[in-house]
């Protein structure tokens, strides 16, 4: 017996359950568990993450597990695969989200939304980035215009502005971010607008010991980028 292996008493023992084996295989879908407990969904997420699946649907709920690494899953190539098909169609994938958004939109001609939550370093900054690469990819087939480009670009200066190293991130966005992208009838992208709140204001003033202010990784993107962009500004509630 291994130090840490221990035997069962029979109360124990007649507690167990046999695992379901919708558990045992995995499933890309986790309404399709047999156990729908706390355990059989982490155990299902561990196992897909060991598969080298970091995407995994509960319905239309889409849960991304961070690989900490560049997985090739996001090429042009994987926009078109996932461009006009529908959720649950193919894997599950934050391409497959965002076409859902775009194709609902398209198809009852209204707003969409879209909600991304996490705790930090869970990468809610990097998903939402993916799904503006996508829409961007696709209304861009359809544009004379550059529009696209300029809201992708647009996000390492707020990140310069409003990003700064944590414990738990090398990354943080240190205010939050609500991101209007306006498309017009034809499904372009003709414009967005980023409201920005909750900015951690003493970070501007003070360094916290494990982490970085912004200024110095700030001043060098302004003096590139020679803006007169401001910095994110707090709302009073
Ligand atoms: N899909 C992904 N593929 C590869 N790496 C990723 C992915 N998502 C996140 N990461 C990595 O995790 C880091 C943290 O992610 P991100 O900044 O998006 O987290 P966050 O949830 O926005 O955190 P915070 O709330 O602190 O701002 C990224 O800098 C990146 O290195």
């Amino acid at each position: 017996m291994f130090p840490q292996e221990r035997s069962l008493s029979l109360e124990e023992e007649a507690s167990l359950k046999i695992m379901h084996p919708t558990s045992v295989e995995g499933v890309d879908d986790m309404i399709k568990l047999g156990d729908m407990t706390e355990a059989a969904l982490l155990r299902n997420l561990l196992l897909r993450h060991k598969q080298g699946h970091i995407y995994t649907f509960i319905g239309s709920v889409l849960v991304a597990v961070n690989p900490y690494q560049d997985f090739p899953i996001y090429s042009p190539e994987q926009v078109t695969l996932y461009h006009s098909r529908k959720l649950g169609e193919l894997p599950p994938h934050i391409f497959a989200i965002a076409e859902s958004c775009y194709f609902n939109m398209m198809r009852n001609l209204r707003n969409q939304c879209c909600i991304i939550s996490g705790e930090s370093g869970a990468g809610k900054t990097e998903s939402t980035k993916l799904i503006l690469q996508y829409l961007a990819a696709v209304s861009g087939k359809l544009s004379q215009k550059s529009i696209e480009n300029q809201i992708l670009q647009s996000n390492p200066i707020l990140e310069a502005f409003g990003n700064a190293k944590t414990i738990r991130n090398d990354n943080s966005s240190r205010f939050g971010k609500y991101l209007e992208i306006f498309f017009n009838k034809d499904g372009v992208i003709e414009g967005a607008r980023v409201e920005q709140y909750l900015l951690e204001k003493s970070r501007v003033s003070s360094l916290w010991p494990t982490s970085s202010s912004w200024s110095r990784k700030n001043t060098r993107k302004r003096a590139c980028c020679g803006t007169t962009l401001s910095s994110p500004t707090t709302r009073k509630s």
